[in-house]
């Protein structure tokens, strides 16, 4: 999959850019501040109707813009173009595939990137939402039911949640049908998310032993949110009280985590930062790659500021990989990144806000 064009208007410091991508290597270069992640955040964005950077989605918006636009067209391995695009205007956000409003699930379908950023590290070292979000971006693309089994979660804690919230102690009986679809809807998000990492593992260990071999043997340790020994109906039934104390439910996948541990690491204190961010990178290939075995075509890389984040080495057996897959690459930096001095790329300068094609 590639993106022959992206247009953004009104998206942080970007009025207006119209930018016609190359199918592999795509460099932006620019002076700190100039723009340059925020292309990345645009094509990030119509795969996760989010951005990779922390802080709420209203701040994409450019300050005193009336409307954010994000447009592409998405070349998919099998020659079919998809327009698809996601907007806000005035306090709604739209997604729309072919010039039609859609659903955001059928928006995030369309469109797959996978983006290492300097934040990336708290894949390995930060809250269990991020790794949880990793997972299922991972289950939604392979599942094609995944989503309406998570929004049905979804739906359920915020209803048992609100119970445990009410004044007084509701009734068992208000308490049941929601722990009951927690405990279904959650039973299938758990077989899932289980199956979809049996399929990462393999492919994980071949990732990292390329990019760290000293750290040995990898573990990838999965835990799904209540305790293995008793049925999460009845977890849910005996936490009433305690739950209710602290305000939400404190077991079911909604608490789901999982973890990585090495041979010669094996606390995640032992990794240094830089092993972190290695650590995180592979997870990000892995992914990758279990896409394309599934779907046929690799999803888009974007990599910022791949420069200050990896030493030359792992830049160069990073590139060279995605070069040999096929896939279509992102890259940003302030200058032109040693790793692609001998690689053929498109390159586009960025100042403030403004996107010119240099190469
Ligand atoms: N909502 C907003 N409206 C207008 N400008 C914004 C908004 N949010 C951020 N900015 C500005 O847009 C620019 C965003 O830059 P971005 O992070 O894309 O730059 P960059 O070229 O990747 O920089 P660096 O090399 O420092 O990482 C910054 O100058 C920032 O101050």
């Amino acid at each position: 999959m590639r993106l022959e064009q992206l247009r953004m208007q009104g998206l942080r410091c970007i009025t207006d850019a119209d930018v016609e991508l190359d199918p592999a290597i795509n460099l932006f270069v620019g002076a700190n501040g100039a723009g340059k992640t925020s292309i990345l955040e645009a094509a990030f964005l119509l795969s996760h109707a989010r951005s990779f950077r922390s802080g709420a989605r209203e701040a994409l918006l450019s300050r005193g813009a009336a409307r954010l636009s994000v447009f592409a067209e998405v070349r998919h391995a099998d020659d079919r173009v998809c327009r698809v695009g996601l907007g806000r205007s005035g306090i709604r956000w739209e997604a729309r595939v072919e010039g039609v409003n859609v659903a955001i699930g059928q928006l995030v379908r369309e469109c797959a990137v996978v983006c290492f950023e300097p934040g990336s590290h708290a894949l390995i070292a930060g809250a269990a939402e991020e790794r949880r979000r990793f997972l299922d971006w991972g289950v939604f693309h392979v599942e094609h039911d995944f989503l309406s089994h998570w929004r049905r979660h979804q739906r359920a804690l915020k209803q048992r949640n609100s119970l445990l919230r009410s004044p007084s102690m509701p009734a068992d009986e208000l308490f049941e049908p929601w722990e009951a679809e927690l405990a279904l809807s959650g039973a299938h998000i758990d077989r899932q998310r289980q199956a979809y990492l049996d399929l990462l593992r393999p492919k994980l260990r071949a990732s990292v032993t390329g990019l760290l071999p000293e750290l040995g043997e990898l573990d990838l340790r999965y835990r799904r949110g209540w305790s293995d020994d008793q049925d999460l109906t009845q977890q849910l039934r005996a936490q009433r009280g305690r739950d209710r104390a602290r305000g939400h439910t404190t077991a079911g996948a909604h608490r789901a985590d999982w973890s990585i541990a090495f041979e010669h690491a094996p606390l995640r204190e032992h990794l240094s930062r830089g092993q972190e961010k290695l650590t995180a990178l592979a997870c990000l290939l892995a992914q990758a790659e279990l896409y394309a075995e599934h779907r046929g075509e690799w999803p888009i890389v974007c990599l910022d500021d791949l420069a200050s984040e990896l030493d030359q080495a792992h830049q160069g057996a990073v590139v060279a990989q995605l070069v040999a897959a096929g896939a279509q690459v992102l890259l940003t930096g302030t200058e032109m990144p040693q790793a692609l001095t001998n690689v053929p790329s498109r390159v586009f300068h960025v100042e403030q806000g403004q996107v010119t094609r240099l190469l």
